[in-house]
């Protein structure tokens, strides 16, 4: 088994259009990349991730941070394909297909995903309000095809149906907390005071931050409703 995890990023100044209205673009690029770097860094202390990669038009900006493939512009769900296609080719018999914007993410929750994905072949982690898809694994060899975009959960599940998979939906708050829209930065709390620029972290979310290991048991860890507005960063740490 050798497990890849993938990680797609547009065009840096095109990025979190949605935050227009909330962030500067230089909040914003910033937003961005501190988030990939916490993805990134779960990923690194994962158990089971055995290469990093990110499929991007940006390989000056991104350099050093993992394997970069080149986005050659066939949009989100061609340019997953093409980079997958490459990892396979390049030895990958599994892939961790997920989104730079997972601030919560850890490498518990990256472990569990890989290990629920094993057990039936394919594995979905929704987001929050069960519309998007923030993390997919598959093996490349299942013929699974990638429906990013808007409702891609359905997409995703009705995917796997063409493909005679059952996937397991795995509901971790890590994998379920992506930030795309202005209230998604009112959730991020204490965090969002380190996204910005020129700021520091609270010493507490510092210290939980820096130990990558979020109190979340994956074994009591909620089983979220569709919609969670009550949701807070407290709530991720229970
Ligand atoms: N390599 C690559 N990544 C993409 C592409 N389109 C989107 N992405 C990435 O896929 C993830 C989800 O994409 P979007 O929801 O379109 O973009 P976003 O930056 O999260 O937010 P908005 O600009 O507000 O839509 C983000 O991490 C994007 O950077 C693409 O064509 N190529
Ligand atoms: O399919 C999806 O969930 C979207 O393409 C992911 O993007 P978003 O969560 O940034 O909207």
């Amino acid at each position: 088994m050798s497990c890849w995890a993938l990680i797609p990023i547009k065009t840096l100044s095109l990025g979190k259009g949605r935050l227009a209205g909330a962030l500067s673009p230089a909040e914003r690029q910033r937003l961005i990349r501190k988030m990939l770097d916490r993805v990134l860094a779960a990923l690194t202390a994962s158990r089971l991730v055995e290469g990093i990669a990110i499929v991007t038009p940006e390989c000056r900006a991104l350099a050093g941070k993992a394997t970069l493939l080149p986005d050659r512009g066939a949009g989100l769900n061609g340019s997953i394909a093409d980079a997958a296609q490459s990892l396979a080719a390049f030895g990958a018999t599994e892939l961790l297909v997920l989104h730079g914007d997972l601030p919560l993410v850890n490498r518990v929750e990256i472990d569990r995903i890989i290990t629920l994905g094993r057990s039936t072949g394919l594995a979905l982690a929704p987001d929050r309000r069960r519309q998007g898809t923030n993390a997919i694994y598959l093996q490349p060899d299942s013929g699974f095809e990638f429906r990013f975009g808007t409702h891609s959960f359905a997409s995703h599940q009705a995917e796997a149906a063409r493909c005679g998979l059952r996937p397991t939906v795995v509901d971790l708050p890590g994998l379920a907390f992506d930030v795309d829209e202005a209230p998604d930065l009112d959730l991020l709390g204490d965090l969002l005071v380190d996204l910005r620029e020129g700021a520091k972290m609270s010493p507490q979310v510092s210290t939980q931050m820096r130990t990558q290991d979020f109190p979340i048991n994956s074994r009591s860890v909620p089983i979220w409703q569709p919609v969670q507005p009550e949701y807070s960063l407290m709530h991720a740490r229970d």
